[in-house]
């Protein structure tokens, strides 16, 4: 194989096997998972739902968690309620062209939000607009909010009550970062609501 290709795909292991390194070391990490399945279990035991949202990859992760709860993961049990917000595309057209890319979430979260539920926003840089947005309608709803970013949290942190920093500032490294705690979570969270 050409070295340049060779190089590269070492390189991209490298970051990766070292960024999940960081991650399982660190017990502020495992800390902040309990945290998150705690809220997520007990919003969906007062029957409220989880909702989620991102762009991009991220999207693709707020449907993929989506579908693990509605569905299943790792055994079969009765489905979860839970939204990804990313999916239809006449709300998010209408939305974007009505008023503006930027509410595309929020103005999900005004129609679709219920005090007590819970938005998983999922934003690799904590700066997407169209996700600040949607945290000021979850503050206005009563909306509990877990947040997912990188390392630099950008405006995120401090919005959200659980907010997952993985320690990277390269796009895709947080990106599987955030999958892994993903199914952590959708994992956690079926074996609470449902144990076997
Ligand atoms: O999947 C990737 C890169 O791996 C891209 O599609 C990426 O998700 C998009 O550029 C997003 O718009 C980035 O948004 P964000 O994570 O900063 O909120
Ligand atoms: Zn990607």
């Amino acid at each position: 194989m050409e070295t340049r290709i060779n190089d590269f795909i070492r390189a991209e292991f490298g970051k990766s096997l070292d960024n999940f390194q960081r991650m399982a070391a660190d017990d502020g990490l495992r800390e902040q998972i309990g945290q998150a399945v705690a809220i997520c279990v007990g919003a969906l035991r007062e029957g409220r739902k989880i909702l989620f949202a991102g762009n991009g990859g991220s999207a693709a992760d707020a449907q993929h968690w989506a579908g693990e709860l509605v569905s299943r993961f790792y055994y079969d049990r009765p489905g979860l309620p839970a939204i990804a917000l990313t999916t239809d595309t006449s709300i998010l057209t209408a939305i974007g062209n009505d008023y503006g890319y930027d509410y595309t979430f929020a103005r999900q979260i005004e129609a679709l939000g219920q005090k007590g539920d819970v938005f998983v926003a999922i934003s690799t840089s904590g700066r997407s607009k169209n996700i600040l947005r949607a945290l000021d309608a979850c503050e206005e709803k009563g909306v509990r909010v877990i947040g997912f970013t990188g390392a630099t949290g950008g405006d995120m942190v401090d919005r959200c009550e659980v907010c997952f920093r993985v320690p990277s500032t390269e796009t895709p490294r947080i990106q599987e970062g955030h999958e892994f705690i993903g199914h952590l979570l959708c994992a956690l969270i079926e074996s609470e609501v449902f144990p076997k």
